[in-house]
C-alpha cells in the first residue's frame, strides 16, 4: 500500500475549450503502471443531462434522474454538486475519497462552482483553468466538434462568459491554443504536484532511512 494521498486536480473550462481533450492526451503520457503511486484517474460525475450520442452510462457519466440526484443530495453522497445549463452535475464522495486513498492522483472535470467547494474542503487541490485563444476559436471548436445544435452552442457560448470571470480564483491558468504547448503546460504543473518534496520524502521514506545509516 503506497503511504501517500493520492493528489487532487481539477480542471475547469467553458465548455469546447478542450478540457477533455487535454486530460485524455495527458492520460496517455502517463499509463498507468501498475503502481498505484504513478496511476491517475478521471473522475466520473453524476448528471441529470441526457446522454449524448455516444457517451456510455458509467463511462462518461452517471446518468440519472432529478429525483434520484436529490435523493444523493440528501444523503450527502456528493463531494460537490452544482446546477449547469438547467442540469445538475456532482462528484461522488466515497469514489473520490476511495481513490485517493489508494494514492491514486484524480481529475475532477468540473465547473468553477465545483472547484470552489472542492477547493474549500481541500485547500490542497491543484485548481487549473483552461481557457480558449478567443471567442471566435471556442466558437469553431462547438462547432467542428458536432455534438450541439445551434441553439445549444449559442447557449454555451453564453454561459463560457461566466464562467471565464472565475478564471482568477483558479491556482493555474493555461490557454489551450497549440495543443501540444497546452498539454506540456499542463503536464508541468501536474509532475511539478507530484514531485513535491513531502510526498517524495514518504516515498522514499527508505532510502533516507538507509542514506544516513539510520
Ligand atoms: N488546441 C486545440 N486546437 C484545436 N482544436 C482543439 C484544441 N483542443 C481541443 N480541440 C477540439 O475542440 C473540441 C472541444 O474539445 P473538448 O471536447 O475537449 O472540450 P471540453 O472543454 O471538454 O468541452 P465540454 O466541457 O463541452 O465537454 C474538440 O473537437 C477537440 O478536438
Ligand atoms: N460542478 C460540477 N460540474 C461538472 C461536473 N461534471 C461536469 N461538470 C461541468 O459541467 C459542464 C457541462 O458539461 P457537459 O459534459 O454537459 O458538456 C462542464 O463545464 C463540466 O466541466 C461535476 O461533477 N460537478
Amino acid at each position: 500500500m503506497p503511504q501517500t494521498l493520492g493528489n487532487l486536480f481539477i480542471l475547469a473550462a467553458p465548455s469546447g475549450a478542450g478540457k477533455s481533450s487535454l486530460i485524455k492526451a495527458l492520460l496517455e503520457k502517463h499509463p498507468a503502471t501498475g503502481e498505484h503511486d504513478n496511476a491517475m484517474q478521471v473522475s466520473v460525475s453524476h448528471t441529470t443531462r441526457a446522454a449524448r450520442p455516444g457517451e456510455v452510462d458509467g463511462m462518461h457519466y452517471h446518468f440519472v434522474d432529478r429525483a434520484e440526484f436529490e435523493s444523493l443530495i440528501e444523503q450527502g453522497a456528493f463531494f460537490e454538486h452544482a446546477e449547469v445549463f438547467g442540469n445538475y452535475y456532482g462528484t461522488s464522495k466515497i469514489i473520490i475519497e476511495q481513490t485517493l486513498r489508494q494514492g491514486i492522483d484524480v481529475f475532477l472535470d468540473i465547473d468553477w462552482q465545483g472547484a470552489r467547494q472542492v477547493k474549500a474542503q481541500i485547500p490542497d487541490t491543484a485548481t487549473i483553468f483552461v481557457a480558449p485563444p478567443s471567442k471566435d476559436e471556442l466558437k469553431r471548436r462547438l462547432t467542428e466538434r458536432g455534438q450541439d445544435s445551434v441553439e445549444v452552442i449559442e447557449q454555451r457560448m453564453i454561459k463560457a462568459v461566466s464562467e471565464i470571470s472565475h478564471y482568477h480564483e483558479f491556482d493555474f491558468v493555461v490557454v489551450n491554443d497549440n495543443f501540444a504547448a497546452a498539454l506540456a503546460e499542463l503536464d508541468a504543473i501536474v509532475t511539478t504536484r507530484r514531485l513535491r518534496k513531502e510526498k517524495q520524502i514518504i516515498r522514499h521514506q527508505q532510502l533516507f532511512d538507509n542514506l544516513l545509516g539510520s
